[in-house]
C-alpha cells in the first residue's frame, strides 16, 4: 500500500493543480499482471504503491464510485513489462498487430498499457494524457478491435476539431489498416473516410451513397452536413472517439453540434464514447457533465496517465527577454545558435484592433524576416487559419517530407498535430494561457521512449514575466532565463 504521507501529499498537489484537480483518485499498482479474474488480486494489492498513474470514475450526484485499473477491466489487466502484442492479441487483427511492429511501436506507452485493458472490456473513456503519448494509437486500436470489415457500415467515427489533425489520424488509421499481403478477394479491407473542413465533399457523398466506409474521420461541420442530409447513419457505429474534447467543448463553433451528434445523432447505449485530451481542466466537472448529460454512459472511466507532469518532463523550458522591438533579431539569432534539427515557431492571430490598423500581420513580418535572413538550410512554412485550404494541405504535406523545416504557425497547429522530428518550439507571442502553452509545447517530445532533450522557449518583455510564471505555476515546471 502507499503510505499515507506520500498519498497526501500526492492528493495536496493535484488539489493546488487544475489539470488534475480529482481528489477523489486512486493510487494504481505499478506492476499489474495479466491474468485471470480469479486469481491474483490479493498479490495486485499487495503491491499497491504510490504510482503516478492515476484512474478515476466518477458516478452522478455522489460521485462515490472509483474505479482503478488495479481491478480487472475486461477479464485482464495490464502488467508494465507487457509488450503492445500481449495487450491486443486476440482482440486487435493480427495484420494490424503486424502493422504496429513494423513501426517500431512494440512497448505500450502509460496510456496505452492503462487504457487498453479498459477500452477492450466496451467502457467509456476518457483518455487524459501527456502530449505526444500515443492517445490516438490507443483509440485506433480499440477501433480495430471492434470492427467487421464484412460489413457495410460506418462503424466507428473520430472527430476531430481541424482538417490538419483529421489529415494525420486518418493516415495512421490507413497504415494500420494496410494488408500488403492479402489478396484483395479475399477479405474486404477496412476502408477510412475524411469529411474534413476546406473539401468540397462531392466525391464523399457519391461514395457514401455507394458503400459507406468502415471508419470516419471527421471535423464536426463536415460531419453534421452529412448527418443534416441524412447523407451519413450512425446507426451502426459502435465506436464514437472525439479528440482533444477540451478544444471541441470549448469552441463557440463546433460546441452546439458536438451536443447534437453527442445526444440526437446516436445514442450512449449503442455506442461506446471515447474522449481523449492532453488537457482535460476541471475534469471532474467535466466526468460529472458527461453523465449528467448523457454524452456517456455512467460508469464512464477517467484514465489520467501522469497527471504530475502533464506535459513531457524532457522538454527544456527557457525564456527570453528583449523589448518588442528586438523580437525578430532576436528569434533569428536564437535559430543560429541553437541550429535546431526542426522547429515550429507560435505566433498569435492578428487581433482586430491590429487588423483596423492596417499592420502586416506578425505571421507575414516573422516569414519575411526568415526568408530574408535565416542561414539554415530549413524549408520555411507556413500554417495559420486564414490561408486557404490547399495552401494550408500543402504546408502540412510538405512538412511529411522528411527534410528540415521551420513551421510558422499560429495555435491552429497546436493541437494534435504530431512532427515528431520537431526539436524545439519558439513562442514568439506568449500562448494566451497555460493550456495553449501545454499544446504548443507538446509539439516536441512526440517520440515517446526518446531521451533526447526537446528545447521550448518563450519570448517575452519584462513585463510578460508575470504570465509566463503563472503558467509554470498552474502546469507545475520550471522556465530558465537565457541570455544571447
Ligand atoms: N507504443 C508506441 N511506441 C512508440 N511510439 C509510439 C507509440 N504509440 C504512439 N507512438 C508515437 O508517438 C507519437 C505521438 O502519438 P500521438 O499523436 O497519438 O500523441 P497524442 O497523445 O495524441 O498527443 P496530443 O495530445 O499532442 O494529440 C506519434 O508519432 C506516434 O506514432
Amino acid at each position: 500500500m502507499a503510505s499515507s504521507s506520500t498519498e497526501m501529499l500526492l492528493q495536496a498537489l493535484l488539489w493546488k493543480f487544475p489539470f488534475s484537480c480529482n481528489i477523489r483518485t486512486r493510487i494504481i499498482p505499478p506492476t499489474l499482471l495479466l491474468t485471470s479474474p480469479s486469481i491474483g488480486s490479493n498479490q495486485r494489492s499487495s503491491k499497491r504503491t504510490l504510482n503516478n498513474s492515476i484512474c478515476s470514475s466518477i458516478a452522478p450526484i455522489t460521485s462515490s464510485s472509483t474505479i482503478s485499473t488495479n481491478e480487472e477491466v475486461g477479464g485482464f489487466v495490464a502488467d508494465q513489462h507487457l509488450t503492445l502484442r500481449n495487450i491486443c492479441e486476440g482482440r486487435v487483427p493480427d495484420h494490424v498487430l503486424r502493422r504496429i511492429e513494423e513501426l517500431g511501436f512494440l512497448m505500450p506507452t502509460e496510456i496505452q498499457r492503462q487504457a487498453l485493458p479498459i477500452l477492450f472490456s466496451g467502457q467509456d473513456c476518457i483518455l487524459h494524457a501527456q502530449t505526444g503519448s500515443g492517445k490516438t494509437l490507443a483509440y485506433l486500436l480499440q477501433i480495430f478491435s471492434v470492427i467487421d470489415t464484412q460489413r457495410s457500415s460506418v462503424q466507428a467515427l473520430i472527430v476531430v476539431p481541424t482538417r490538419e489533425l483529421g489529415m494525420q489520424v486518418a493516415k495512421v488509421a490507413r497504415i494500420l489498416a494496410a494488408k500488403p499481403d492479402q489478396p484483395v478477394a479475399e477479405d474486404k479491407s477496412c476502408t477510412i473516410m475524411t469529411l474534413l473542413d476546406g473539401g468540397t465533399l462531392r466525391r464523399q457523398k457519391s461514395w457514401l451513397k455507394a458503400e459507406p466506409p468502415t471508419i470516419i474521420v471527421a471535423t464536426i461541420g463536415s460531419l453534421c452536413q452529412m448527418l443534416e442530409k441524412h447523407i451519413i447513419k450512425l446507426d451502426s457505429m459502435c465506436v464514437l472517439v472525439i479528440d482533444e474534447v477540451d478544444f471541441m467543448f470549448n469552441s463557440s463553433q463546433q460546441v452546439s453540434s458536438l451536443r447534437k451528434l453527442l445526444i440526437s445523432y446516436s445514442s450512449i447505449n449503442t455506442r461506446q464514447t471515447v474522449f481523449a485530451s492532453a488537457s482535460i481542466p476541471q475534469h471532474r466537472r467535466f466526468l460529472y457533465d458527461c453523465i449528467q448529460q448523457k454524452w456517456t454512459k455512467a460508469n464512464v472511466v477517467h484514465i489520467h496517465a501522469n497527471p504530475i507532469h502533464p506535459m513531457p518532463p524532457r522538454l527544456h523550458h527557457r525564456f527570453l527577454i528583449c523589448s518588442r522591438k528586438e523580437r525578430h533579431s532576436a528569434l533569428l539569432a536564437m535559430l543560429q545558435s541553437d541550429a535546431p534539427q526542426s522547429a515550429i515557431i507560435f505566433v498569435n492571430e492578428q487581433s482586430e484592433k491590429s487588423k483596423k490598423a492596417g499592420n502586416d500581420p506578425a505571421t507575414n513580418i516573422v516569414m519575411d524576416a526568415l526568408k530574408n535572413s535565416h542561414k539554415g538550410e530549413h524549408e520555411i512554412l507556413l500554417l495559420e487559419e486564414k490561408i486557404n485550404f490547399n495552401s494550408r494541405a500543402a504546408s502540412f504535406s510538405e512538412l511529411r517530407q522528411g527534410g528540415a523545416y521551420i513551421l510558422v504557425a499560429t495555435d491552429i497547429a497546436g493541437r494534435g498535430v504530431d512532427l515528431p522530428d520537431t526539436t524545439h518550439i519558439y513562442n514568439f507571442d506568449l500562448p494566451k494561457d497555460a493550456v495553449h502553452y501545454l499544446h504548443r509545447a507538446g509539439r516536441t517530445g512526440r517520440k515517446p521512449f526518446s531521451e533526447s532533450k526537446c528545447v521550448v522557449t518563450s519570448i517575452l518583455t519584462s513585463e510578460e514575466r508575470f504570465v509566463l510564471q503563472r503558467y509554470e505555476n498552474e502546469l507545475m515546471f520550471h522556465c530558465h532565463e537565457m541570455f544571447l
